[in-house]
């Protein structure tokens, strides 16, 4: 058969590996449960082009390096760093690998609080917001001379604010029919992702990792980044959801100064104020707001995105 293209890009590997790893500090446990993609690039043109195997680190094998290192690796508990190792390990381990790209979902397992004290080993999920991870290891130039770049984040955040939301002085014509509103509710589904330049004082190296983090103390950008989405998204006088996202990736460059860049992605839940008034009541759906009686409707939504970047 002659062949009408080349291959021009090539990446493959695990995706959904699930792992939970418990780690024991004497009877005081910590947990972390994850869903884990690995996708690899390097020289493995000749699997696509030739049916020729040789090259092919098995996906199975993948999985199998996900459940190891979630025993062996020191930074199990961190997410960004855990997804490092398995970049690096990657890229290390086998020659003609040059690329690692390693995503993790981290489900959210807080530790239960009984009569105001943290309970030894019991957690609860208190929340559908999930941690997300996303490093790209390029070790084209050598494993020694291997470079990262690290986005974290979070997805499924769910807030609702019932006031402090207007949307007046929009772009109107003649296929407008939305009413200007000074008072609404606004409710959203937050997805934040932010990029944390790795030090360029330390080589990357899985050995480097835990200096790596004594600079940057992801866990730490975590809460603060996810105390600022939640602080302005309530304070904010918004004025739309375009200007309240714009306002929080402001304020986490400011609190966080090891992000360079944000990213979020916002749904406009929308919460219509319904017509009482064929009842003979008056629900407030005029300009001012006020209404109490909403239909929360699933679709359609609005969706705002926008990426600010440090000056
Ligand atoms: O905050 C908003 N931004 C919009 O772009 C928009 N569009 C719309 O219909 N309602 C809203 N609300």
């Amino acid at each position: 058969m002659s062949e009408l293209g080349f291959l021009s890009a090539a990446r493959y590997g695990k995706d959904l590996v699930r792992v939970a790893r418990v780690v024991r500090d004497g009877d005081k446990h910590y947990v972390a449960e994850y869903t884990v993609r690995v996708l690899l690039e390097g020289d493995i043109e000749k699997s696509y082009t030739k049916a020729d195997n040789s090259c092919v680190v098995a996906t199975d094998t993948m999985k199998n390096t996900v459940y190891i290192l979630a025993k062996t690796s020191p930074h199990v508990l961190n997410p960004p760093l855990f997804a490092l190792h398995l970049g690096l390990h990657f890229v290390n381990k086998y020659a003609h690998i040059h690329k690692a790209f390693i995503d993790i979902i981290a489900l959210k397992w807080s530790r239960i609080e009984v009569n105001g004290k943290p309970h030894k080993w019991s957690f609860v999920r208190d929340g559908d917001e999930k941690g997300v991870i996303s490093v790209a290891v390029d070790a084209t130039s050598g494993p020694e001379n291997a470079k990262a770049s690290v986005q974290v984040g979070l997805k499924d955040l769910l807030v609702l604010k019932t006031s402090g939301s207007a949307f007046e002085d929009f772009y109107r014509d003649e296929n407008t029919t939305l009413a200007p509103v000074k008072d609404r509710i606004f409710s959203t589904s937050v997805t934040l992702d932010y990029t944390v330049p790795l030090p360029p004082n330390i080589p990357l190296s899985i050995d480097n990792l835990g200096a790596i983090d004594k600079e940057l103390d992801f866990a730490k950008i975590a809460t603060e980044s996810k105390n600022d989405v939640l602080e302005v998204f309530a304070t904010d006088e918004s004025a739309s959801v375009q200007a309240t996202l714009y306002n929080t990736l402001q304020k986490i460059l400011k609190t966080c100064p090891a992000i360079s860049e944000g990213s979020m992605s916002l749904p406009n839940k929308h919460y219509i104020p319904v017509n009482l008034s064929p009842f003979g009541l008056d629900n407030n759906l005029g300009y001012d707001g006020g209404a109490e009686v909403f239909h929360p409707v699933a679709d359609p939504s609005g969706l705002i995105t926008a990426t600010v970047t440090r000056k």
